[in-house]
C-alpha cells in the first residue's frame, strides 16, 4: 500500500483544552476510513487541521502527492484544496440561491486555467474550455443522479439531496483524497442507505481515499475498512469494523461519556 497522508504526534490546543492529543496515524491511498468517537472528541479538529482549515498547534503533518511529498503543516485551506483534498462540513455549505449545476460549475472552474486576455477577448480557447467544463459537470451529475434537478436552487432541494450535492461539488475538484464530516447526518434511513451507495462508488468510480467521520455505527461498519477512534482528543484505538466492534476500551469511551454517539 502507499501512503498518502501522513500525521506525526499532531496536538491542537484551544486554551487549556488539548482538543487533539498526540496522534499519529497514516492513511493510505484508496483506502476508505472512518474516524469516531463520543462528542467533541476532536473528530472535526483533527479534520480542521488536515484540511487546512486551522494549524496544529504541534506536529507535522504530510501529504504525499504525484510530485512527491508536501508538508502541509502550515499550509491554507486553498492550498491544501489546490493539492487535490476536498472536504465537506458538518453544516452544508453551498451556495444556496445557485442551481446544483452552477454549485458544481463553480466547484469546477479552478482546474482550467485561461489567460486574462483570453478571457476577456472571448478567445475560442475560452468557449472551448467553458463548454468542457459544462459537459464535465453533466457528467458529474448524470453519474450522481441529480440531473433532474441539475437547475434547481439547491436552497429548495430536500437535505438530503442537498447533502449529496454537496459531495458532489467536492468531488467535482477532482481530488486525490476527501474528508466527509457526518454526511449521514439529518438524514433518514433511506437517505442514508443511498449515501452509503454513493460512497461506494465514488470510492469505485474515482480511485478516491475517502475519510468519514459519522456517528451512524450501521453506516460506518458498512463502509469502512478501519476505524479510527478517538476519545478527549487521543486515538485510543483503530482497527478492522469487527475489532472496533468488540474492543473494550472503545465500549467504555462510549458508555462512560455523558454523549454517546
Ligand atoms: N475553535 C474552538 N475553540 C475552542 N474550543 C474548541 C474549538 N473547536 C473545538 N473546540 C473544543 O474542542 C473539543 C473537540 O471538538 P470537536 O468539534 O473537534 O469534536 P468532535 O469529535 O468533532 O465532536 P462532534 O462529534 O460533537 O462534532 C471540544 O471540547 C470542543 O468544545
Amino acid at each position: 500500500m502507499t501512503q498518502q497522508l501522513v500525521i506525526d504526534h499532531v496536538s491542537k490546543v484551544f486554551g487549556g483544552l488539548k482538543a487533539v492529543a498526540d496522534v499519529t496515524m497514516t492513511i493510505e491511498q484508496g483506502t476508505l476510513i472512518a474516524l469516531i468517537g463520543p462528542n467533541g472528541a476532536g473528530k472535526t479538529t483533527l479534520f480542521n487541521m488536515l484540511t487546512g482549515e486551522s494549524g496544529p498547534s504541534s506536529g507535522t503533518i504530510t501529504l504525499y502527492t504525484a510530485d512527491g511529498p508536501v508538508d502541509i503543516t502550515k499550509k491554507k485551506a486553498y492550498q491544501v484544496a489546490k493539492l487535490g483534498v476536498a472536504r465537506t462540513f458538518q453544516n452544508i455549505r453551498l451556495f444556496g440561491a445557485m442551481t446544483v449545476k452552477e454549485n458544481v460549475l463553480v466547484a469546477r472552474t479552478h482546474l482550467y486555467r485561461e489567460s486574462f486576455i483570453g478571457t476577456m477577448l472571448r478567445l475560442p480557447q475560452f468557449y472551448q474550455q467553458e463548454a468542457a467544463v459544462a459537459t464535465a459537470a453533466d457528467e458529474l451529475l448524470d453519474f450522481f443522479e441529480l440531473a433532474d434537478v441539475a437547475d434547481e436552487p439547491t436552497a429548495s432541494l430536500p437535505y438530503g439531496t442537498q447533502r449529496r450535492v454537496e459531495i458532489v461539488r467536492a468531488v467535482a475538484t477532482k481530488p486525490q483524497l476527501l474528508f466527509l464530516d457526518e454526511p449521514a447526518a439529518g438524514m433518514n434511513p433511506e437517505e442514508t442507505a443511498d449515501l452509503g451507495r454513493l460512497i461506494t462508488r465514488i470510492r469505485e468510480h474515482f480511485g478516491i481515499t475517502v475519510v468519514l467521520i459519522e456517528h451512524d455505527m450501521s453506516l460506518v461498519m458498512k463502509l469502512a475498512e478501519s476505524i479510527y477512534v478517538l476519545d478527549h482528543g487521543a486515538m485510543i484505538a483503530s482497527g478492522t469494523p469487527n475489532e472496533i466492534q468488540t474492543n473494550a476500551q472503545v465500549i467504555s469511551a462510549y458508555l462512560g461519556g455523558e454523549n454517546h454517539a
